[in-house]
């Protein structure tokens, strides 16, 4: 097709819907087309007569700030090309958005003329609906993000909102340039959680979430994040999610999960463990033979005790015993109350003899002990327990529970303040 030069630029800009702009630099001349001005509502006599002071005024201030710094960096050859983004007033007083681009005509050898040229596309479509996205972002109580997997341990996030500044002090910018600085303030003992999640994320390509401490302000605070994989117009998968803080959700899991097996008047552990505690050890005896021993402890004429000083110093009795036999255990023992006035100790890898031997401990402990009564008049309390070493012929924690009541019951008959075992019971049954 034969069409002069003229025509085919001429197409181009109109198909590109261009508003074009030339400006003499040195004089101030300046010549727009029709598109330009239809651009902003107006017709090219509307605003007659032209010159850069056309610009000026319909340009926003501080974005013409912008654009003269930008173009005085072109003309200086310090960037090859001049583009930034203005806000232009239209003819009814709102704003447009402007992507404005140019550069210094220059001669075929090289000297550069007194013109500059360039296009204004309008952008604001894009620009209020970036905008709007921003204010969303802004706004959702959590971080956006999006991001690329190549493999379950390389990925790159594409978008991270602005509010990562605000929860954990880490610049968007820095996420989405290097996800790695994550690495500095998520708790090193929640990365397997995490590289679990990304492998599942991975592998099964759909919603997954995953919990973690992140290190803010040097005290560690629960996030979660939930990511959806969505295919985007080239048919890459992007996982887009939000991150949000979980501290207070977790602190009340935590406190429900602590008050779920602890005894509230003792601090020790309550039925409800102590019953879970001993069916996992017969697993471990069972499957390994890891041997365990049980020690049932009850207070002696407790009852007594409420009934002569008052049941406030009842609970004083229980809450000291209770002490005193946490301080004279393991780590790894467990020790708890299973109601009223009777304790249970699971002792793992103990043999039935260190378990009296212990439990009689106990026992003495408590007896030498000062308690006092309201009045702070001491008065003397002791227990009796009975003590039994795991078997291959017990059948469940029920049968077992059952064994060690039968031997406290027996302590109690047979003059309580003592401790016994299986043997020590046949011996006084002889008796
Ligand atoms: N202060 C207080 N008393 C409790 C608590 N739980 C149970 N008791 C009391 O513990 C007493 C247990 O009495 P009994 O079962 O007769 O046992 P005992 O008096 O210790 O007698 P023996 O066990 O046979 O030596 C009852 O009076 C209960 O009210 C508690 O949490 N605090």
């Amino acid at each position: 097709m034969n069409l002069s030069h003229e025509l085919r630029l001429q197409a181009i800009i109109d198909g590109t819907r261009a508003g074009t702009w030339e400006w003499n630099v040195k004089t101030g001349e300046v010549i727009f087309n029709e598109r330009w001005a239809s651009m902003l509502g107006f017709t090219l006599e509307e605003i007659q007569p032209l010159s850069i002071e056309t610009w000026n005024r319909l340009c926003h201030p501080d974005d013409l700030k912008q654009s003269y710094m930008l173009i005085s960096q072109h003309l200086d050859n310090q960037v090859p090309f001049y583009e930034c983004l203005c806000r232009v007033r239209r003819k009814d007083g709102s704003w447009c958005w402007i992507q404005d681009r140019g550069m210094l005509v220059k001669e075929p050898d090289g000297t550069p003329t007194d013109w500059m040229m360039g296009t204004h596309i309008d952008v604001s479509i894009e620009q209020e609906s970036q905008q709007h996205f921003a204010h969303l972002a802004a706004s959702v109580p959590g971080i956006l993000f999006s991001f690329e997997m190549d493999s379950p341990v390389e990925f790159r996030f594409n978008y991270v909102s602005e509010r990562s500044y605000a929860y954990f002090g880490l610049d968007c910018r820095a996420i989405e340039a290097d996800a790695s600085v994550l690495l500095d303030i998520i708790y090193p003992a929640d990365f397997t959680d995490i590289k679990a999640a990304l492998k599942t994320c991975y592998r099964s390509k759909s919603e997954t979430s995953c919990q973690f401490r992140i290190a803010v302000d040097g005290a560690e605070q629960w996030f979660q994040a939930v990511a959806r994989p969505i295919r985007d117009p080239f048919g890459k998968l992007v996982w887009h999610g939000m991150l949000t803080n979980i501290d207070d959700q977790k602190q009340l899991e935590n406190t429900l999960a602590y008050l779920s097996v602890t005894d509230e008047l003792t601090g020790l552990f309550n039925r409800r463990y102590l019953t879970r505690a001993l069916g996992d050890s017969m697993k471990l005896y069972r499957r390994y033979k890891t041997p365990f021993s049980l020690i049932s402890l009850d207070i002696d004429h407790f009852k007594r005790i409420n009934d002569s000083y008052g049941h406030l110093v009842g609970d004083r009795v229980l809450s000291k015993i209770g002490k005193l036999m946490k301080n004279r255990l393991r780590v790894t023992d467990i020790v708890g109350r299973m109601g009223g006035e009777e304790f249970l100790v699971i002792l793992p890898n103990t043999s039935e003899e260190e378990a009296i031997q212990i439990a009689d401990n106990f026992r003495q402990v408590v007896n030498q002990t000062e308690f006092l009564n309201e009045d702070y008049i001491p008065f003397v309390v002791a227990v009796s327990g009975g003590v039994l070493e795991m078997t291959d012929d017990v059948t469940s924690v029920e049968d077992l529970l059952k064994r060690s009541d039968r031997l406290l019951y027996e302590a109690k008959e047979s003059g309580r303040n003592m401790i016994l075992n299986k043997q020590s019971h046949r011996k006084s049954q002889c008796r």
